[in-house]
């Protein structure tokens, strides 16, 4: 039996919940600011969950622990993650935008894109769409890849995961720029003049990769905007809930990171500056 912990009983964490639960090879707790029941919806319907959330410090040690809260919150738990971890226990850190591995002391710290898609809202969790984290494709991880192969969860153990790191950078420097900007969901990419400026942020992330010597193929614009198509019209990006919600961003670790590349390449991006601009501008002075 493996025993894996879930930090962060939000979006992200409580679908990762969900997707792992049926496979009892492994013993989950999930934990969250306050013990509470999880409650999550997909397409309307309530999926059942009697699990209960549980609070840090932990004195449990775990084959795998998930870190599911935003890239801000990171630092505040580094301490109680390294109390619950063993030698050989993988820290996976799921969250969008720049890797913060480094933050973490140990060993087998692992950035995993994701591409899974949902809304935490008061206590309650909307479950959209998508089941997958991507890793390195490393020998430390083939027993968790066996493992979650048995449930939803689809992990994918990529030697080219840096490639797909940054590709999940420009996925999120598109969609939740453009959507927590004009505070509407995916649909807005309807309107041809959002479809066009989409793009051209696109091509200014996409230039600034190739300057960091991040090889994406010719084609990875068009990709990108045909995932978008994928989404449903009414789905948003956690960069819109926070802004819906009057909550701070995580734009430094995704616009800003590359914004910040860019200026140091001396790179011509003038969309990706006023939309980095705007995004601090959001946040000033904002708590
Ligand atoms: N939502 C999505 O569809 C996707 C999100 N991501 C990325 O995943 C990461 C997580 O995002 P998401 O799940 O949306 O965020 P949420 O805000 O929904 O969830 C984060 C959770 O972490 C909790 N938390 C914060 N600090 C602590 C702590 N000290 N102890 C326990 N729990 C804590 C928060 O509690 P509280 O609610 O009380 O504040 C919140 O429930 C982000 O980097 C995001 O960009 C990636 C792909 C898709
Ligand atoms: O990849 C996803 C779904 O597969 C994301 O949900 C999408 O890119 C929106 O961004 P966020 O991760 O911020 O919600």
């Amino acid at each position: 039996m493996q025993k894996h912990a879930i930090i962060g009983a939000g979006a992200v964490g409580s679908i990762l919940y969900y997707l792992l639960k049926d496979n009892h090879e492994i013993d989950i707790d999930i934990y969250a600011k306050e013990v509470r029941k999880l409650y999550i919806t997909k397409n309307d319907e309530p999926i059942e969950t009697n699990k209960k959330t549980k609070i840090l410090p932990s004195k449990t040690q775990y084959d795998t622990i998930y870190i599911c809260v935003k890239a801000t919150a990171t630092k505040t738990l580094i301490e109680d993650v390294l109390n619950m971890c063993h030698d050989h226990t993988n820290i996976i850190i799921c969250q969008n935008g720049i890797s913060q591995v480094d933050l973490f002391n140990h060993p087998y710290t692992y950035h995993a894109v994701v591409y899974i898609s949902g809304q935490k809202k008061n206590d309650e969790v909307v479950y959209f769409q998508d089941n997958t984290l991507i890793l390195p494709d490393d020998d430390k991880l083939i027993t968790l890849k066996q493992c979650t192969d048995l449930s939803q969860l689809n992990i994918v153990l990529d030697e080219n995961h840096q490639e797909k790191q940054w590709f999940k950078l420009l996925v999120n420097l598109g969609i939740n720029t453009i959507t927590a900007l004009t505070k509407n969901t995916a649909q807005v990419l309807e309107q041809k003049q959002i479809e066009s400026l989409t793009e051209q942020l696109l091509a200014e992330g996409y230039t600034v990769a190739r300057h960091h010597g991040i090889a994406l193929g010719e084609e990875t614009i068009e990709d990108i905007m045909a995932i978008y198509k994928t989404y449903h019209p009414l789905m948003g990006t956690s960069m819109y809930y926070d802004v819906c919600e009057n909550r701070l961003t995580e734009f430094e670790y995704i616009q800003g990171y590359i914004h910040h590349l860019a200026s140091s390449y001396q790179l011509l991006t003038p969309i990706l500056n006023t939309v980095t601009a705007l995004l601090a501008g959001y946040q000033y002075k904002r708590k």
